[in-house]
Parts: C-alpha cells; structure tokens; sequence
C-alpha cells in the first residue's frame, strides 16, 4: 500500500477494517466448530429419530389426483459502521451494484441437513417429467415442448423446438485474476454503487436478461392457472408461491455481477417450448429501472425490477422497490414484491448473497400467501429456509409451505382447520447444475439466454442486448476487448441522464399516470413479425458526434 502511495491514514484505516474482521471471523468459526462438534457427537441419535419418524409418518406426496406416495428420508451434503445508501439514481454508469450478482454460501463447512428427495418411482408422471433433471438439457426442453403445446389443437404443435446450447463457447484468452479488493480498495468509505469495475467481475447476462431468470420455472404458472380452473383456489395460490421462490435458485453461487442494461435496451425471449413469450427494456437510467412483460399460457406476468442499495463495507443490503404482478386469463390478480438481498464478504472471504424478509403476495379473491425468507444466521445449520401460510379472506390459515429457495418447496393443505401434517407435497425442485459448468456458475437455462444463432440475428431490433459488444467479447472470452468496448459504452452511457432530462420516453413501455408504474404498450412481438424497427437506435454503435454520421434531428444527446 506504501508502494501505491497510498496516505498512512487510509492504510491504517484499511488495517483496522481488516483486523476487525478477522477478529470477528475467529469468534464466529470457534463458536461454529464448537456447535460443529456438537452436533456431530449427536448425530447417531438424530438420524435415528428422523428416520423412525419419517418410517412412521410416510411424508407423503399428494399428486393432483390426491394420491399419496412415498418418498424415502436421504441425507445429504452438501460441500459447499459506515452505511451509505443508496438507490439507482445515484449509481454510476456500470456500477449500479444492484446488478451485481448473486453468489452462494458454500463456504467451507460441511454440513450433513437431513432432506426428503423424490425417488424417481414415487412421482407422479407429471411431477417426473417437470421435474426431470435430465443431464441431458436439450432433451428436457423439448419435453416440455411437447406437453405444453399438446391439447391445444394449434399448429405450432407441428414447428421443431428451438435447440438451445448446452455450453458458452470457449474462452479464447486465459482468463486473468483480478482481486475484488485491489479494485475497490482505493474507495474505501465511499458509495461503492459509484465504482466502474472492468469486466473481469461480470458475467455474461445483462440485468434486462436476468429478469427472464425469474421465468425458469413458469410451469408452475401454467399448473396453477389449471388449477384454478378447475376450482382449486388454494393449491393455485401454492403454486403461484412456489413459481414466487423459485425466481431465487439461480441467484446461488454466482459470483458475478451483470450488466448494466443502456437506456433503451432491449431483451425478448421467444420460448415456445416453456409456453412464454419474455420481453423486457430498461426504462429509466436514473433510478435505473427495468421494466418487463411475459405472455403464458392462461397468464400475464409484469412488473419492474429497480433495488435501493445500502453499502455497508463488508455487504451489501439490495431492497426491491415495485411491484409484481400475475394476471390469470380467469380474471385472478396477484401481486408481491421481492424480498431483501444481501451480499456478503465483499472484501474478505467468498462472496454469497442471502434473501431474507417477508413476501406478501395478495390474490383479489379467496386465497392469498404470506412467505418468510429467514434471516441468515452464522449458527445456522439449515439456511436459505422459506416458510410460508396461504390464508383465505377471513384469514383461516388452510395451507402451509416450507422449503429452501436453493431446492426445494413443499405443502401441506390444512383439512377443515386442521394441518393434516402427515402428507407433504413437492411443489418445485430445482433443476440439476449444468453439465458444462461455466466459471460465472450459470444455470442450464441462464446458459441459453445469450445465444445468437443466425437466425435469431436476423429478427432482433439493434437494441437487444444479445447484441450488446462487450458482453459478446466476455461471452467469448475476448478480455481485452470486452473491455474496451465496456468502456466506449460507458462513456456513451454517461449521455443517458441528459437524454432522460430532455424527455426521452421508453419505446414499448408507458408509465402509469396513477401509480407511477410502467406498463407494455404492446407491438413489440407485431414489429418483429415485419422487422419493422422504427424508433429503435442503434444503442451499441459508435457515438453520433464523432462525426462519421449526421446527428438526427431526433436524438436528444
Ligand atoms: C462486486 C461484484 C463482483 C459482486 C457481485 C454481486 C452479485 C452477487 C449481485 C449484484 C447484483 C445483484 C442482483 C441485483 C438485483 C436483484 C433483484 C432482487 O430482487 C433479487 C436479487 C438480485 C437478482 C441481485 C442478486 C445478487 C446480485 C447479482
């Protein structure tokens, strides 16, 4: 530090954060190991406990036709002062760390949670097939291809499933490690928010992509509209916060952090084979807010995703700002809002992140839900826990549901008042880990948003963030580049508060004059059909005024 000329009162400053942690970590990992011991010492006796409970109870799994099966008990392993807050209107251009990612907590204990699994032979075929984790991931798309066009009698029975990559290309450069700690080093005490980070801390998703992520298990969308047709309020509701939690699982482990979307960027996702239609564009820069809209079958999905963050040094704290909101075709409304963030061990120790707080999602009819993410504590032995009630209108609680949001989600329905504990229905799992796994920790599905065949090429509007260049050169594992394209794109970026100043308007999105909130206009899916792209900028080109084009008329830079 001396060497990089650094002042003696920051580098005793740094000393003290740094001394003070480690002096943390030491208690926490003594006490931990202790309670480690522990619980190792009464580890016989519990699994013996569990296991004659669970031989004894039968948790049971309750298919839609109410029949009950078996599923064995398995143990498993896994080995895995100052605040400044902020919200997105005082972000810098790339930073916004509300696009940071998410990574998880497999730190380095291990510990032996007792967890109920499906036996393949136990589920009932429709669960199976959801819930297959083939390896083979191609092959799971295309099942489900199958079952969500079947029985609708429309032609787009006979079109072949797209067939999504199963892998990121190969990095063409050797990747270069760059320490989190000697980037914001030199920032210590200032909003973090504010800090441009080179590539080497991104990950090749744009925010506008990330919210598609949510959308990885809209199935379960699809169960509860049929569900709720055929007059099954509650079990709809379940699904509804099962499809709420499930948005969750693929924030595990990822250690980085997305790109900032350029005002007026733009993502579609055409997935016949999950039955949805994505399309999402960033609609203001300050605050940076995205706004999305998603089509399924029997349902409408909506809402923005904009986060107030709080650096707090060793963390940091994201709050959702916005609501989201699920229309079913029956008329069905329901609306919540995404719970607490955290990222930890920004400076010291793996990074992970951690949701925590109270997800209330309101139905306009019978059935609404109450979820908690459980605070994460040091001691804790069974993190990430979701718990959960769905109460009617007079407040009767006639469901519960308990599960992690990085696994799984089961139910109980409360018969006349009564919780008939005895039968637990899996709700959702999540999908098997990749079988190429990426160095960013992509899911399987987050693997096949970036894809750019030839032919998609073709359709998209110049503002889709699949033809964004930095993130094509991450993607590719060009470092150089990416990084110098991030930074052209930065500075171009710099234009978007003037342009927002003099009245630049979202192209597909309008902002609610009564709440404030941002809704699709509609046409983008009509303008694609004709290619017809008018009022889409070419976003990721060079600047106007560097005098290669004549600067339209139009453009408010
Ligand atoms: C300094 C850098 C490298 C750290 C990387 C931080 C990662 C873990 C951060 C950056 C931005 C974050 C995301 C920002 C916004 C949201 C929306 C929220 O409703 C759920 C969490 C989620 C999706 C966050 C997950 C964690 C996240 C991806």
């Amino acid at each position: 530090m001396h060497a990089e000329g650094l002042g003696e009162e920051v580098i005793k400053d740094c000393e003290q954060i740094v001394h003070s942690e480690f002096l943390q970590y030491y208690t926490q990992m003594k006490q931990r190991c202790e309670e480690y011991l522990s619980f190792l010492g009464s580890l016989p006796q519990q699994l013996e406990v569990t296991f004659s409970q669970d031989l004894l109870l039968g948790v049971s799994v309750l298919n839609e036709q109410d029949t009950t099966h078996s599923i064995r008990p398995e143990c498993s392993c896994s080995g895995h002062g100052k605040c400044c807050e902020s919200s997105n209107t005082e972000s810098s251009d790339d930073a916004g760390i509300q696009e940071l990612d998410e990574s998880s907590d497999e730190d380095d204990y291990n510990f032996c949670d007792t967890r109920q699994s499906f036996s393949d032979s136990a589920a009932s075929p429709d669960m199976r097939m959801k819930h297959s984790n083939s390896s083979n991931d191609v092959q799971q798309y295309n099942h489900n291809f199958v079952e969500s066009r079947s029985g609708k009698g429309e032609n787009e029975c006979l079109l072949l499933p797209p067939k999504r990559r199963t892998k990121l290309p190969e990095p063409v450069e050797k990747e270069k490690g760059v320490s989190l700690w000697s980037m914001i080093k030199d920032n210590v005490g200032k909003d973090l928010t504010r800090v441009c980070l080179p590539v080497y801390f991104n990950e090749p998703i744009s925010s506008l992509q990330k919210c598609f992520e949510d959308l990885e298990y809209s199935h379960l969308l699809d169960h509860a509209y049929d569900y709720g047709l055929k007059g099954n309020s509650v079990m709809r509701t379940l699904c509804v916060a099962a499809f709420a939690v499930s948005g969750y699982a693929s924030s595990d482990g990822r250690p980085c952090k997305p790109f900032n979307p350029l005002l007026g960027e733009t993502y579609e996702a055409d997935f016949p084979e999950n039955g949805i239609r994505f399309f999402s564009e960033k609609v203001s820069h300050h605050p940076m807010v995205m706004a999305c809209h998603c089509e399924g079958r029997g349902w409408k999905f909506w809402g923005e995703s904009n986060v107030k963050s709080k650096f707090w040094g060793q963390t940091i704290q994201l709050d959702p700002v916005g609501v989201l909101t699920l229309e079913f075709d029956d008329g069905e409304i329901f609306k919540w809002s995404k719970v607490t963030t955290t990222i930890n061990n920004l400076i010291i120790g793996r990074l992970y992140c951690h949701h925590h707080g109270t997800m209330k999602i309101s139905g306009n009819r019978q059935h609404s839900c109450k979820l908690t993410f459980k605070q994460q504590s040091f001691l804790e032995r069974n993190p990430r826990q979701v718990q959960g009630v769905v109460e009617d209108i007079g407040g009767t609680k006639v469901a519960t549901l308990r599960g992690k949001w990085d696994e799984s989600l089961y139910c109980n329905v409360t018969n006349d008042g009564v919780n008939s504990s005895a039968e637990s229905t899996l709700l959702w799992e999540k999908h098997e880990p990749p079988t190429n796994p990426t160095r960013y920790n992509l899911s399987s599905f987050a693997i096949t948003l970036n894809e750019l065949t030839p032919n998609l090429k073709e359709k998209l509007p110049p503002t889709d963030s699949r033809l964004r260049p930095d993130q094509r050169h991450l993607e590719n594992g060009e470092y150089d580049k990416a990084n110098s394209e991030k930074l052209r794109l930065e500075t171009r970026q710099r234009m978007a508060r003037k342009m927002q100043d003099n009245g630049w308007k979202p192209r597909w999105f309008d902002r609610d004059t009564e709440d404030g909130a941002f809704h699709y206009t509609g046409g983008y899916w009509e303008a694609r059909e004709q290619r017809k792209w008018d009022g889409c900028r070419d976003i990721f080109g060079e600047l106007p005024d560097k005098k290669t084009y004549p600067v339209p008329a139009s453009v408010g830079i």
